[in-house]
C-alpha cells in the first residue's frame, strides 16, 4: 500500500521548472499514486504526461481527470492547452516519473540488497541463477525478469503488460510488495530501454552484473555504441561492478564502478574462472570452478558453454553477498531454470526431443545450436521467426543465415511481424539461410507441428526466439501464445489454436 503524500511535499522533491499552474489549493491535494497511463489512473494519482515516439501524454489529461487524479506533470502543455488538474513542469517528464514513484513507495530498493543484471544475451537466466543463489544461502529474494516476477515465495506472476524492466511506478510497486514480502533482496533484470527511458531511476543498486554486448536492438538505438552506452549506465550505478572478462565490451568497463569482480571461462586471470566442461545425461553440464570461495566442481541443469559464464557471474555477486561455496553448489544443482530457456517439452519414446528456448539474436541462435548438437544423435531442427513492427529488423537475415549453418533442418516462421507483412520477413530470412536446408511455414503453430511430427526419436527440435512468452502479434491482434504448449499439442497429435488477446 503506497503511503498518501501532499503534492506540496512531492513537487518539493521534483526538480520542477515552474510551479503548478493552477494555484488554489493544489498544495493541500493528496496524491496516492502516480503513473504514466491515463487508462491505469486510480482516484488520487498523479499522472505524469509523457511525449512519447506514438502519442503525447497531454491528450490525456482530461481522461486522467475524469478517472479522479488530482495533479499532472509534464514536460510543457502544448500551445493552447489548459490542464484540468494542477500542473507541474519538470525538465524530463520520465525522470519525475521515476523520482515520484520511488518516493510515493517510499524509496523500497534502500531496504533490499539489489542486483541489477543487463547485457544482451544471458539477462533472464543469469537474473534467475543469481536469484536462486542468493535464495540457497538463506536469504529472501524476489526476482524481476522477463520471464515475469516473483515475490520470496519463488511463484511466478506476470505483469499486466509484456516487459523485460516494466516502468518505474510498477517497478518500484513490486519493489515495495518485495520488502513487505520480507524480502531481503532482489534480482532486477534491467534491459537498455529501461535505462535509456529512465524506468530504473531511483534504484539503490548494489551490484550490478554484465553479460555481453551482441547485436540487438538497434531500432531503438540507432548504433551499437549507443546501445553500448545504454547498458553501461548500470555499472555506472553501482557500487560493485561483476564483469565478464569474455567479452571485447568489457574493456569500457573497467574501472567504472569503485568495486570489481571479473569472471571467464577462458582467462586465467579473471577473479572467477570456470573450466573442464563436461556434459552430462539429460542435459546437465558440469564444470570445475576456481574463485575467492574456493575450488569446486559445480553441476548445472542447463546445456551450452555459455551457461558456464552466466553460473559465474550470479556466484560472484552471490558469494559477495555472503552465500557460501557449498549454498552456490546445492543452488546450481537445484536450479530449475526460467520457461522457455532451453526449456524441454515432456515427450514421449519415438518423439524427437523438443526444446524452447528465447534465442533472439544471432549469437544466442548459434550458441543455442552449437550446444544442442552433443545432445542430438540424429538430426537438429530449428524453427526460427524474427521480429518486425519497431524491432530490430536487421536481425532477420542473420538470424536464417545462422539456423541454416548450424542446424541441419530449418522452418522459417512468423514470430511478432506486426504490421509488417510476414511474406517480406520471410523473403528477407530465406534469401539470407545459405544452405538448401530451409522451408518457410508462416503459420507459427503449422511450423511447430511440422517439426515436431516429422523428426525422428534421435532428433532435437530447437522452437527459438520466443521462449516462454505469452503473446504472439500478427498485425494489429495480439494471441495468447506459448511455444511449448504449442509444441506439446503437436506432440499429442492436436492442433493448437491461439486466441485473442486482451492487452494490458
Ligand atoms: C520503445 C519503447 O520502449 N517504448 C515505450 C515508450 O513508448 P512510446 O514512447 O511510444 O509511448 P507512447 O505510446 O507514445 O505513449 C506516450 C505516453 O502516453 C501514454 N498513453 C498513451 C496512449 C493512451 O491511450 N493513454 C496514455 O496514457 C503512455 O502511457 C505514455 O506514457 O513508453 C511507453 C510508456 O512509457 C512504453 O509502454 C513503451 O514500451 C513499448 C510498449 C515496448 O514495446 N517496449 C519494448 C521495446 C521494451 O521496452 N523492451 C525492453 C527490452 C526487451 C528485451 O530485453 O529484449 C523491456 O524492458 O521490456
Ligand atoms: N551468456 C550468454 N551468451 C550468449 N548467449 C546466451 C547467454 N546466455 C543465454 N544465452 C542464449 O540466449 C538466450 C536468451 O537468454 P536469456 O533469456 O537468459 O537472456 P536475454 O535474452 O538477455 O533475456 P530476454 O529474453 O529477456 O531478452 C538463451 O536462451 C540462450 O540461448
Amino acid at each position: 500500500m503506497m503511503p498518501v503524500m501532499l503534492l506540496s511535499d512531492l513537487a518539493s522533491h521534483l526538480s520542477l521548472r515552474s510551479g503548478p499552474s493552477v494555484e488554489t489549493g493544489w498544495a493541500a491535494a493528496e496524491v496516492s499514486a502516480v503513473t504514466h497511463r491515463a487508462d491505469w489512473v486510480t482516484p488520487g494519482a498523479l499522472f505524469a504526461a509523457i511525449r512519447g515516439e506514438r502519442h503525447d501524454g497531454h491528450a490525456f489529461l482530461q481522461e486522467a481527470a475524469e478517472r479522479g487524479a488530482v495533479a499532472a506533470l509534464g514536460e510543457g502543455l502544448p500551445a493552447g492547452q489548459h490542464s484540468p488538474l494542477p500542473y507541474l513542469q519538470v525538465p524530463d517528464a520520465r525522470a519525475a516519473l521515476a523520482d515520484a514513484a520511488a518516493l510515493l513507495s517510499g524509496h523500497p530498493s534502500r531496504e533490499l540488497k539489489v542486483v541489477g543484471v543487463t547485457g544482451t544475451d544471458g539477462k533472464t537466466t543469469t537474473s534467475w541463477l543469481t536469484a536462486a543463489l542468493l535464495r540457497a544461502g538463506g536469504q529472501s529474494t524476489g526476482l524481476l525478469s522477463s520471464a515475469g516476477y516473483q515475490l520470496p515465495d519463488g511463484q511466478l506472476r506476470a505483469y499486466p503488460a509484456h516487459f523485460t524492466t516494466p516502468e518505474a511506478p510498477q517497478l518500484q510497486g513490486l519493489l515495495r510488495e518485495m520488502v513487505d514480502a520480507r524480502a531481503q533482496a532482489a534480482v532486477i533484470e534491467t534491459s537498455s530501454h529501461a535505462l535509456t527511458l529512465e524506468r530504473v531511476r531511483g534504484v539503490a543498486w548494489d551490484a550490478a552484473i554484465w553479460t555481453h554486448l551482441s547485436q540487438e536492438h538497434l531500432d531503438f538505438h540507432g548504433t551499437l555504441e549507443d546501445y553500448f552506452a545504454a547498458k553501461r549506465r548500470l555499472i555506472e550505478r553501482a557500487p560493485l561492478a561483476v564483469l565478464n572478462l569474455d567479452d571485447p565490451w568489457t574493456r569500457h568497463l573497467r574501472g567504472v564502478a569503485p568495486q570489481e569482480l571479473t569472471y571467464s571461462a577462458a582467462q586465467a586471470g579473471a577473479d572467477w574462472r570456470a573450466s573442464d566442461l563436461r556434459g552430462e545425461a539429460g542435459g546437465r553440464a558440469s564444470f570445475a570452478v576456481d574463485g575467492p570461495a574456493g575450488r569446486f566442481r559445480a553441476t548445472l541443469p542447463l546445456a551450452g558453454a555459455f551457461q558456464m559464464g552466466n553460473a559465474l557471474a550470479a556466484m560472484a555477486a552471490a558469494h559477495h553477498f555472503g552465500v557460501s561455496a557449498a549454498e552456490l553448489q546445492a543452488g546450481l544443482r537445484e536450479f530449475g531454470g526460467p520457461p522457455g530457456r532451453m526449456e524441454t517439452v515432456p515427450s514421449r519414446p519415438g518423439q524427437p526431443r523438443v526444446v524452447s528456448d528465447s534465442a533472439h539474436t544471432p549469437l544466442s541462435l548459434e550458441n543455442t545450436l552449437r550446444a544442442l548438437r552433443p545432445l542430438t544423435g540424429g538430426q537438429l531442427w530449428a524453427v526460427v521467426g524474427s521480429a518486425a513492427g519497431g524491432r530490430d529488423t536487421s536481425k532477420w537475415g542473420p538470424m536464417a543465415a545462422v539456423a541454416s549453418a548450424w542446424a541441419d533442418q530449418v522452418i522459417l516462421t512468423e514470430a511478432d511481424h506486426r504490421e509488417t507483412p510476414l511474406e517480406q520477413i520471410l523473403e528477407a530470412m530465406s534469401a539470407a539461410a545459405g544452405q538448401d536446408n530451409w522451408q518457410c511455414i508462416g503459420d507459427r503453430a503449422q511450423a511447430i507441428a511440422y517439426a515436431v511430427t516429422h523428426a525422428g526419436p534421435d532428433d532435437t527440435v530447437l522452437i527459438a526466439n520466443k521462449g516462454g512468452e505469452h503473446f504472439l502479434q500478427r498485425g494489429r491482434t495480439v494471441y495468447r501464445w506459448n511455444d511449448a504448449a504449442a509444441a506439446a499439442a503437436a506432440l499429442r497429435g492436436e492442433v493448437y489454436r491461439p486466441q485473442e488477446a486482451e492487452q494490458g
